[in-house]
């Protein structure tokens, strides 16, 4: 078998589809994209696609470390993230052409269900009580919201008070029956996560993510040292490497790799794997699309430290289109009592709705995340 062909689609809200076609007919479908920066990671997969049409797809391994290591340059969010599209495709071609789901391919299930949570409150943390109320009709337990709007690299006590009041209204509204994460979503610096997160202790989140910025990643375990909520972090990490040191320094008890940013299955597989050596729980970032949230998935159910997944259906990015707009056989995504079964169709297991894409492909708008800044004019981290 051949690769013939590799197309990209951008649609709304701001996925990004590719499509690799083969000389068979065979056809298989990956997520790469860069939320904010899918044209640029566009341009890269198709840079790579000159080395790709006329190669075997079932070489995933060998094709990985060329896309991987053979550009000279390495790593990093774009690169990573059209490995990461380009991948998926071939795990669902593989999988299509053995009759097997992905799952099936990586050594098959090590749970029945898969436990997903949902995100409450949107971009400026509000109204979250009215959407866990809502939520939990649904039959979800777990939820993860932003911890704060705008924060200075050091500001004032009334700004964590602020943030904390809005999390003890969600303990005093629903007590322990249920959980959420909380993320810091890196726009708390160093000095302020300290304070933070001992002013938050007495409410024992489930997680806190992103505590600090990925590129402050050496205070992680100074953080873990000053408390004991669990620290998450790893959307902003892009392959193993990265998360190396990450292990090697401790401090991270829940890895968070996204499927479509880093490298893909073939690399959260392994990342997976080392996070379990380590005792460090995975549970995969996922505010994208179905094929991103099908890839996770695949993983999932083959690691035992899976532990929580992120799933995008309603949250505040999904402006014009929801996570299964593009899929056919939608039913395979239902949500039962806060759990999603394995998609058992061979590949991924994601029927894509190809009419419905290329249509909403044809007047997409370029999604760009905003530029916030703090009251004296300064950007703020959004
Ligand atoms: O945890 C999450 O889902 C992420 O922090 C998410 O909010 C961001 O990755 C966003 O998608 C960036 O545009
Ligand atoms: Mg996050």
């Amino acid at each position: 078998m051949r690769i013939t062909k590799l197309t990209t689609y951008r649609v709304p809200p701001r996925w990004m589809f590719l499509k690799i076609e083969t000389d068979e007919g065979v056809v298989g479908w990956g997520e790469p994209v860069l939320e904010g920066r899918a044209r640029t990671v566009e341009a890269a997969v198709h840079e790579l696609s000159e080395y790709l049409v006329g190669q075997d797809p079932a070489r995933i391994n060998d094709l990985w470390q060329v896309m991987y290591r053979a550009g000279f340059y390495r790593g990093g969010p774009i690169l990573m993230s059209a490995i990461a599209g380009i991948d998926q495709a071939l795990w669902d071609i593989k999988g299509k052409v053995m009759g097997q789901p992905v799952y099936e391919l990586l050594g098959g299930l090590v749970r029945d269900k898969m436990k997903v949570y949902s995100w409450v409150g949107g971009d400026r943390p509000a109204d979250i009580i009215r959407d866990i109320k809502r939520l939990r009709e649904g039959g979800f337990d777990t939820f993860k919201m932003n911890g704060t709007e705008e924060l200075g690299i050091v500001d004032s006590a009334r700004k964590v008070d602020e943030a904390v009041a809005r999390i003890a209204e969600i303990r005093e509204a629903f007590g322990h029956d249920i959980e959420f994460g909380i993320d810091f979503h890196g726009r708390v610096a160093a000095p302020m996560a300290k304070p933070l997160l001992k002013a938050l202790e007495p409410y024992r989140p489930l997680f806190v993510e992103e505590p600090v910025l990925a590129e402050q990643a050496e205070y992680y375990p100074k953080l873990a040292e000053q408390t004991a909520i669990p620290l998450a972090a790893g959307e902003r990490m892009f392959s193993r490497f990265d998360f190396k040191r990450v292990f090697q320094a401790g401090g991270i008890s829940i890895v968070q790799p996204d499927l479509s940013h880093a490298g893909g299955i073939t690399e959260c597989f392994k990342i997976a794997g080392m996070a379990e050596a380590h005792d460090v729980a995975f549970a995969p970032h996922c505010p994208l699309g179905p094929v991103a949230l099908a890839s996770c998935l695949a993983v999932d159910f083959v690691s035992h430290n899976a532990v929580l997944q992120e799933q995008s259906m309603g949250i505040h990015y999904n402006k014009g289109a929801e996570l299964l707009d593009f899929v056919k056989n939608k039913d395979d995504f239902r949500i039962e009592d806060g759990f999603i079964n394995p998609l058992r169709k061979p590949g991924l297991g994601v029927e894509i709705d190809e009419e419905r894409v290329i249509e909403a492909s044809k007047n997409v708008t370029d999604w760009r995340n905003p530029v916030w800044r703090h009251a004296d004019g300064s950007v703020a981290e959004w």
